[in-house]
């Protein structure tokens, strides 16, 4: 299901974070920026936790914002960075309790249910270890299990890879690729690898302004002609790191290869990763 945002603006203590976003979201959809960017804000605002100023929010056709807030819907489902509550209840506890909150149906029939979102998340030999014995990423897993527990169309995940080591990174980045099978995913992350590997569309913001929303092959475009790879010398490299915008430096057994950003030719022209088209596209607009 589409979420269409609509001229939002937000405004805190007379800062201006966020002005007039129009943004159609389907998906797998990345949102990235640099630090203070709004996405956090963003985020918070599509899952009703905080207010705007000025703007709509639709969910397919329907408008699900007041003219100040996006109304709480079991439809949207946002994930804190680490969800700890209950340390000292087991899994299942935890899973079926927040069931029993939001229904008015007794623990036991809600077996099944729990069940199945367990195995979603790959955490069904966990279920009845206590909170406080699973990893953050495992954490971040039973999460998402009671985020599905009320069959939300919208899943929000703010930074959802940050401080997990390499395997559960990978691991996480799999549960929300097969999640986009049948959810509309929305991810803010800085990490532009994980967008590149998940991610079917992209918004671009900076400063609260939209710069970019289009497929990845659309951004990767914006590097084409300024992309380019050397061969370079130990003794070499560091004259140009010192002198070109270097965005990749990678050893091979007898050289040196380096990308380079630039708007002359320099080298052989390579072809563009979405870093690169999202550098070229931060360079290309300058500090407008
Ligand atoms: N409660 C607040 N009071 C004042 N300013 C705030 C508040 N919350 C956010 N901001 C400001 O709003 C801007 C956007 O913040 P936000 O956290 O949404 O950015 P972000 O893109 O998520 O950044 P990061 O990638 O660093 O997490 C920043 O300039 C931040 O300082």
């Amino acid at each position: 299901m589409e979420v269409t945002i609509q001229g939002l603006s937000k405004v805190i203590k007379k800062h201006q974070i966020l002005f007039n976003l129009n943004l159609s979201i389907s998906g797998i959809y990345g949102l990235i920026g640099p630090n203070g960017a709004g996405k956090t804000t963003l985020m918070k605002i599509l899952a009703g936790l905080t207010n705007f100023n000025v703007g709509s929010v639709y969910l397919g056709d329907k408008l699900i914002s007041t003219s100040s807030y996006v109304k709480r819907t079991s439809q949207i489902g946002y994930l804190p960075q680490d969800f700890m509550i209950y340390p000292g209840l087991k899994m299942y506890e935890v899973l079926e309790h927040i069931a029993m909150l939001q229904g008015n149906r007794s623990g036991f029939s809600y077996k099944e249910e729990i069940f199945k979102v367990v195995e979603q998340v790959n955490l069904s030999d966990h279920l009845y270890k206590e909170m406080r014995e699973l990893s953050g990423g495992m954490r971040r897993r039973v999460g998402i299990a009671q985020l599905l527990l009320r069959k939300p169309a919208i899943l929000l995940f703010d930074e959802p890879t940050a401080g997990l080591d390499i395997e559960e990174r990978i691991r996480f980045r799999n549960l929300l690729k097969r999640l986009g099978k049948y959810h509309t995913v929305i991810i803010s992350s800085h990490l532009v690898e994980d967008i590149e590997f998940l991610c079917t569309k992209i918004g671009i913001i900076r400063n609260g302004k939209v710069l970019f929303e289009g497929k990845p092959d659309e951004l990767k475009k914006k590097a084409l002609h300024s992309i380019y790879e050397m061969d370079v010398s130990l003794q070499e490299l560091d004259d140009i790191i010192a002198t070109k915008e270097v965005i990749q430096i990678q050893e091979e057994s007898s050289k040196i290869v380096v990308r380079i950003l630039s708007d002359k030719p320099i080298g052989k022209p390579a072809n563009p990763r979405l870093i690169d088209g999202y550098l070229a596209l931060l360079k290309e607009v300058g500090n407008e």
